[in-house]
């Protein structure tokens, strides 16, 4: 099955990354979300980030202005019916992704491969409230999207192997690295990465360090590009306060317990360098630790 159209749910950080990525490569892709603005801002990102790759000669200007035409956005989520390929990118919360796909599934083509970019949960309980769980995976690329090389490919319980590899070929022509996951919560690296996350929030909870104390010590000291609560910033609180609860819920070890700190930040609606507040502050000029 040739794969030429591309259909992103959810305008947010990783839609629009999404969504840029795979118009660089020669798809065409409509990008939906529910709110005009969030598909102006979307925009605005994807054209950024193409002069970004142009000046660094990644890209020429024609490629991009070649991207920018093959990129097409709707408030309709019906409008993706004729895609070839659905990536969603919504929010991190269940009920919003199994909403998204009941909605969408009696418009798809019998052909289309249904793929959720979700960062924890599960493939084969997403797969299975579709009318094709064997066309169905997790594809979960990572943050920023334009530079990350990883896409995880995750199957569900009743995946097919000729979606697996429809999928593989996608990644490839994107110009990026597949790694293999089984479908248990959060999969690889958000397994392995959100603990650690988290217990940077604990070891600030417990006044073990401050705000820049933590990240210096993980970017000088373990030589991470970015501190792990600049970079739970830069993911989102709420993202990693969700993933974090799919990690209890789902392997009920209380070793996830998310920090409580953690869910003070997602309560008062500070949640990383989107809403501008997070373990920094983002308004002023440079990023003030608010710890
Ligand atoms: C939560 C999940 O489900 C899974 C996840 O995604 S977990 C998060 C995974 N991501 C990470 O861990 C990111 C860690 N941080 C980094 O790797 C780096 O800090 C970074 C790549 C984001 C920025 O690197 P930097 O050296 O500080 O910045 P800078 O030199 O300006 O940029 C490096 C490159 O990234 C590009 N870039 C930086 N930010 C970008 C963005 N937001 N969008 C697009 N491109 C971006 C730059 O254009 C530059 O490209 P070239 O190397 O091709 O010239
Ligand atoms: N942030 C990260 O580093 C990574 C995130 N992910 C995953 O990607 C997904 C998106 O995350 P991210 O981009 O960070 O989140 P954002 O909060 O940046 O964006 C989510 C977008 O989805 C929109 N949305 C919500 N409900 C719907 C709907 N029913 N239909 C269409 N759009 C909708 C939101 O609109 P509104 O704001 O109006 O609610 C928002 O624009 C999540 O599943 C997340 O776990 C995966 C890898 C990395």
């Amino acid at each position: 099955m040739e794969i030429k159209s591309v259909g992103v749910v959810g305008a947010g950080q990783m839609g629009n990354g999404i969504a840029h990525v795979m118009a660089v490569a020669g798809y065409d892709v409509v990008l939906n979300d529910l709110n005009a603005d969030a598909l102006e801002r979307a925009m605005a990102v994807i054209d950024k980030n193409l002069d970004r790759q142009v000046s660094r000669n990644i890209i020429s200007a024609d490629d991009k202005a070649a991207s920018l035409a093959r990129i097409s956005s709707t408030q309709e989520l019906t409008e993706l019916g004729q895609c070839d390929l659905i990536v969603e990118a919504a929010t991190e919360r269940e009920e919003i992704k199994t909403k998204i796909f009941e909605t969408l599934v009696p418009h798809l083509k019998p052909n289309t491969i249904l793929t959720s970019n979700t960062s924890s949960i599960s493939i084969t309980r997403l797969a299975s409230r579709t009318d094709r769980p064997e066309k169905f995976m997790g594809f979960h690329f990572m943050n920023p999207v334009p530079v990350m090389q990883l896409v995880e490919l995750i199957r569900g319980i009743a995946t097919d192997q000729e979606t697996y590899q429809a999928c593989l070929k996608v990644v490839e022509d994107l110009g990026k690295t597949a790694a293999s996951a089984e479908d248990f919560p959060a999969f690889i690296v958000n397994r392995i990465l959100m603990p650690m996350i988290n217990e940077a929030v604990y070891t600030l909870y417990e006044g073990v360090g401050n705000v820049s104390s933590i990240d210096q010590a993980m970017k000088l000291g373990a030589n991470h590009p970015m501190g792990p609560l600049e970079l739970a910033d830069f993911i989102g609180l709420d993202t990693c306060l969700a993933i974090m609860n799919v990690l209890h819920d789902g392997l009920g070890d209380t070793k996830y317990r998310p920090c409580p700190l953690l869910s003070k930040y997602v309560e008062a609606g500070w949640l990383g360098r989107k809403t501008s507040r997070g373990f920094y502050d983002y308004r002023g000029d440079a990023p003030v630790p608010t710890r």
